[in-house]
């Protein structure tokens, strides 16, 4: 039997000045028995670098696609730059470019026509996305694959695409699920640049990824989820707490390296 749902609160953001790019109140959702986000609840400041870190299984996605209006809760809310994603979704999408985890692309575009199609579809006209679209592709090294099908690309050269086709309408804050995830270090750089310049410059940044030095270096917040739940969140150097963000998300996420059991892979 199903535990019934909490009732969603009012639909009224929080009241806080400024007020923060991203508030999630009580977010939570279920896969049959399994509880994969807990009710959770955190401030994104405008302006923040936000890194999630959570192991395997934590619900950084679940927590992101019910954030971006992807998967819709079964109870809490969200509110971006004060409007309500689930109940004012074309503001609260106007404001967001996403980069979703496993979400499958229209493959059959060239990568050049598929950040064109995405900057035609939030309604730019044909000009400022063609030469943004050129910008995007010159700065991500896919110049020379942009008449390429998408369906031929690395899974690499398909993370950099799906970041373009996030990036082209100049978002107010960016959700980005795993960016980094196969991308050459050469890419990673830049793609690290133009997050750190689109920061310096008044945008929101929510990253997901399991480089805590990564998020070390690059991110000004960061919250620890496992198991569905927030165990911390703050700015980085609260959470490490003088050690390094590695040490501490062990310590909180618990576990050790379980090695002992395969002595049948020993070959000496
Ligand atoms: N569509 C789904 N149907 C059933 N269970 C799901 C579904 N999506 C996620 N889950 C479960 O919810 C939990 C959280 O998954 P989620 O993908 O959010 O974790 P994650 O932190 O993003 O993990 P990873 O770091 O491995 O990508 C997991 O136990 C997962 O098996």
């Amino acid at each position: 039997m199903t535990m019934p749902l909490p009732s969603l609160p009012p639909a009224t953001p929080p009241v806080t000045q400024p007020a923060p790019a991203i508030a999630m109140r009580g977010l939570a959702k279920r896969f049959a028995d399994k509880v994969a986000v807990n009710g959770i609840s955190l401030d994104v400041p405008a302006g923040s670098f936000y890194g999630l870190v959570g192991p395997n299984g934590a619900g950084k996605t679940t927590a992101l696609s019910m954030v971006t209006g992807l998967l819709r809760p079964d109870a809490g809310q969200v509110w971006v730059h004060g409007a309500d994603v689930w109940a004012d979704p074309r503001a609260a999408k106007a404001m967001m470019g996403v980069l979703a985890d496993g979400v499958r692309l229209f493959d059959r575009l060239t990568g050049r026509q598929l950040v064109t199609y995405a900057g035609l579809l939030r309604g730019m006209d044909r000009d400022t996305v063609a030469a943004r679209a050129g910008d995007l592709l010159h700065v991500l090294g896919l110049e020379e694959s942009a008449g390429k099908l998408v369906v031929d690309y690395s899974a690499g050269m398909a993370k950099k695409i799906a970041l373009a086709t996030a990036l082209i309408h100049a978002p107010r804050v960016l959700v980005l699920d795993e960016p980094f995830e196969a991308v050459d270090p050469v890419s990673a750089a830049s793609i690290r640049g133009i997050l750190a310049d689109y920061v310096a410059h008044g945008g929101t940044v929510v990253v997901s990824s399991h480089v805590m030095d990564l998020v070390q270096r690059m991110c000004s917040h960061v919250a620890v989820i496992a198991g569905g739940n927030l165990l911390a969140a703050g700015t980085v150097d609260a959470v490490r707490a003088g050690g390094s963000l590695e040490d501490r998300f062990v310590e909180l996420v618990g576990g050790g390296s379980a090695t002992g059991g395969l002595s049948w892979l020993h070959t000496s």
